[in-house]
């Protein structure tokens, strides 16, 4: 039996990133395992803090002191062996804690609270007590940390040894309950009991005859109550004389909209033969447990999602289970209402609007097996489905699967990692694949399958670009072009529906000055404010600052200070000017900032309420609404510009998925496609549908400028809240790496970020370019560890693998 248990601890610094020895108390002996929680004392004084086993040892030849764990957390393990290998991997990988990782991949509520308390622990004065203390025996420090008077009393009775300050260690996980009913007579019982009933008591005589049809079965009180429409007096009653028996037992909690289903998806569709010739491969590789990646490049309305739906079902069907990746789950409610109404209750929904009970929840149904398909988001990946069959992985050039702070992990490596583990295969799709993978599927690494027409055999939409030098330079400043609102109008008129996307990606609404070129900023970040019309104020939106919007130019005192570029509100009014009888739906951050807004306003759209869904690139990806004919692109341009190398990968991207949302059904569909710069190529190929020459001809520039996918990228960030002392320490590490590196291997900086002061501090980052490096990955993992104690304090270092910004 194990003594000794391995131990990483809830204390995120460099230093303790490995895992501890404590010893097992011979009362926990029999129940611990890998895997679960543990509470154990850290460092000198009474520090108690949440770990998680990662090993058990027999104890051998260290004969030091060693603490003991207090106590046991779980009754059976939270982190699964599988877990815990990809857990240790993702460190490796990401350069950051172990601890980090074990909670990145589990919910919320299985991180305890740890809670600073003083407790009385020798006699004390009856006056202290009641001031300090309130008549208990405990106190949250936090509630007298404010008052130095108290405090400075509580210092005293610890130097007099009445009290000591301790840690507290909360668990959070708290399991719903509810009342749960059953009958505890019999049929006749009730009849017997029903004749001695006054008959004006009408409620007691409701009660006796429900129980009577529920006989040998339980029900939740709160269903019982819905189905007699009793309150729960009666209840409360009639289990007091003993006429029901009542439990307590677990339920889980309801997610809104967990109940919506896409009817018209509850059976599975005859596929057409592109659709089948792709599904048998993947149905083969998940009969024979083939870890296969498999690239779906499959244009806009193409039916993906039912070869999706039906490779999960053939999962099912061999008694394994699948994992469904989609970018954000608000954003495509869509998908999920379809793998609902085809799966039933099997599915689980993991996404960042679930509340942490919900979403502890739903993480324990999949624990526990009866949730066999999950779809979900980023995070989702780290599902603890035993046994998958396949991962799929939608969208999947979305950059939102990388997570931007730490662990910076792409969740289609993970899912790479854990098709593997499985032996399953991996299905990525989307309509305009990333770089990396297609040309992974060029190399013959992943398997490539093309649905290369839509389900309803029409060509994809036809693309107008529309150049909008002449009509500003004709009309002013507007946002429709003559072409689009005729096309809008006519639209109205025949009851089809349109959708405008307002592309606000990039820095597009800020204040100028008209005659000095002034733009209000950002005091503490350095990037310009935006402008918000419902609080009046300019806000940033990295750190928050609010200011008001000013009237008169800070710099050079003159009038013309304005409002530049186009937000969705101002677009709004103009349109409703332009088209008065034209019912519109706003769709943006402001609109959608409730919980649920962004299913609501889609299924209002759905079922005809309004003419014209406007909004921004939130309404670019999966919609599939069919009586949508027009598409408009407001603003083709913004994002074009940005310092980023994927800023035209980006772009076609987003061009091609909101123009594939035209046409999806019987109808034709059209799309207009507003820009200031007509001549560029990636939207000359946009509105060609040509993914392939747009490809091969942005591989081309990577291939010259040295970037991705022909070179791997890391970052190097490093802050302070001095300019000089970030500056410093990136430079000795440019020292560091100075050459140790392979030749081929390419070091870019240090520079200042572009956007070089963020929350008030200086970062400067060095980017990496490099091929194959045998040195740079221990390389960097020491430079991470020794950054500890050799930079000013205050300092910190970040690394990212494979960045998917630059700004
Ligand atoms: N074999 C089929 N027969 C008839 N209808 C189909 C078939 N396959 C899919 N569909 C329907 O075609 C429409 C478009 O399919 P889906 O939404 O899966 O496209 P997609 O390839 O995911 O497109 P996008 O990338 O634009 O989101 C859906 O309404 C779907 O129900
Ligand atoms: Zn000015
Ligand atoms: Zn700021």
């Amino acid at each position: 039996m194990a003594e000794l248990a391995q131990v990483i601890v809830d204390v995120p610094t460099l230093q303790t990133n490995r895992p501890y020895t404590y010893q097992i108390p011979e009362r926990l002996e029999n129940q611990v395992q890998v895997g679960m929680r543990v509470i154990v004392p850290f460092g000198n004084g009474h520090r108690k803090v949440q770990g998680f086993i990662v090993g058990l040892d027999q104890p051998s030849d260290y004969d030091g002191h060693l603490k003991k764990i207090t106590a046991l957390m779980d009754l059976t393990p939270v982190v699964n062996s599988e877990m815990l290998a990809l857990s240790k991997w993702l460190a490796d990988q990401t350069y950051s804690f172990w601890i980090s990782c074990l909670y990145t991949m589990l919910p919320n509520a299985l991180k305890a609270k740890s809670t600073r308390v003083v407790r009385i622990i020798d006699d004390i004065d009856e006056n202290d007590r009641q001031l300090l203390f309130n008549n208990v025996d405990q106190l949250d420090y936090a509630s007298v940390q404010d008052h130095p008077e108290l405090v400075s009393r509580l210092l005293k009775l610890r130097r007099q040894g009445k009290v000591s300050f301790e840690y507290q260690v909360n668990d959070r996980a708290r399991v719903k309950t509810a009342v749960q009913i059953e009958p505890a007579l019999s049929f006749e019982q009730y009849e017997n009991l029903r004749d001695g009933i006054r008959s004006n008591a009408k409620n007691q005589l409701r009660l006796v005859n429900y129980l009577q049809t529920i006989i040998g079965k339980k029900v939740l009180l709160k269903e019982a109550r819905q189905s007699t429409g009793l309150s729960a007096a009666p209840f409360t009653q009639a289990i007091k004389k003993g006429w029901i028996k009542s439990t307590n037992v677990e339920v889980y909690r309801q997610p809104i909209g967990a109940d919506i289903q896409d009817q018209a998806a509850r059976n599975p569709l005859q596929l057409n033969s592109d659709q089948q010739t792709a599904l048998d491969q993947v149905t083969d590789a998940i009969d024979q447990g083939h870890n296969q990646v498999f690239l779906l490049e499959g244009v806009t309305g193409s039916g993906k999602t039912e070869v999706y739906l039906q490779a999960m079902s053939r999962a099912l069907k061999n008694g394994k289970t699948a994992l469904l990746m989609v970018p954000e789950i608000s954003l495509t409610p869509q998908i999920v209402s379809r793998v609902r109404a085809r799966f039933g209750s099997q599915v689980a929904v993991l996404h960042s609007g679930l509340s942490a009970g919900e979403r502890y929840d739903e993480w324990r149904r999949i624990e526990r097996g009866e949730a066999r398909v999950v779809v979900g988001a980023r995070s989702a990946i780290f599902a603890p489905l035993d046994n998958l069959g396949i991962i799929i992985m939608d969208e999947e050039h979305e950059t939102s699967y990388k997570q931007d702070d730490t662990p910076r992990y792409h969740a289609r490596e993970v899912a790479k990692w854990r098709a593997h583990y499985h032996q399953a295969p991996l299905l990525l799709g989307s309509a305009t694949p990333s770089l990396e993978s297609y040309s992974r599927a060029m190399a013959g690494n992943y398997q490539l399958l093309r649905l290369p027409h839509r389900v309803n055999q029409k060509p994809l939409p036809p693309i107008d670009v529309v150049d909008m030098r002449p009509e500003v330079q004709r009309r002013g400043e507007t946002s429709f072009s003559s072409e689009l609102l005729t096309a809008l109008k006519d639209r109205l008129a025949k009851h089809e529906q349109s959708i405008l996307m307002l592309n606000r990606r990039g820095f597009s609404s800020f204040i100028m000055c008209r005659d000095c070129g002034f733009v209000l900023k950002c005091p503490n970040c350095d990037i310009s404010l935006t402008m918000h019309l419902d609080s009046h104020t300019m806000k940033c939106h990295y750190c928050g600052h609010e200011e008001p919007i000013p009237n008169i130019c800070p710099n050079c005192h003159s009038r013309h200070i304005r409002y530049y570029g186009t937000g969705t509100e101002k677009v709004m009014a103009e349109l409703q000017h332009l088209m008065p009888e034209a019912r519109i739906i706003r769709m943006d951050v402001d609109t959608t900032r409730r919980k649920g807004m962004h299913q609501k306003l889609l299924q209002q759209f759905g079922d005809g309420q309004a003419d014209i869904l406007l909004g921004t690139q939130m309404i670019a990806k999966g919609l599939d609404f069919p009586n949508v004919t027009l598409v408009g692109v407001l603003n083709a341009d913004t994002g074009l510009d940005l310092p980023d190398f994927r800023a035209s990968e980006r772009t076609f991207d987003l061009l091609s998925q909101v123009s594939g949302r035209a046409g999806r059904a019987q109808k034709n569909g059209q799309v207009f496609i507003q820009t200031f710069n007509p001549d560029n190529y990636v939207i000359k190929l946009v509105q060609k549908h040509n993914y392939q020459q747009f490809f091969n001809t942005e591989m081309q520039i990577r291939q010259m400028a040295s970037y991705p996918p022909y070179y791997y990228t890391v970052r190097i960030m490093g802050s302070h809240r001095e300019e000089r002392v970030a500056a410093k320490m990136m430079y000795d590490i440019r020292q560091e790496l100075g050459n140790q590196l392979a030749s081929d291997t390419i070091i870019l900086g240090p520079t200042p970020r572009a956007i070089a002061r963020l929350k008030d501090r200086y970062y400067y980052q060095i980017v990496i370019k490099y091929r194959h490096d045998n040195k740079l990955h221990e390389l960097l993992t020491q430079i991470m560890q020794e950054s500890q104690n050799k930079y000013q304090r205050g300092a910190e270092l970040s690394i990212d693998p494979e960045p998917q910004y630059f700004l």
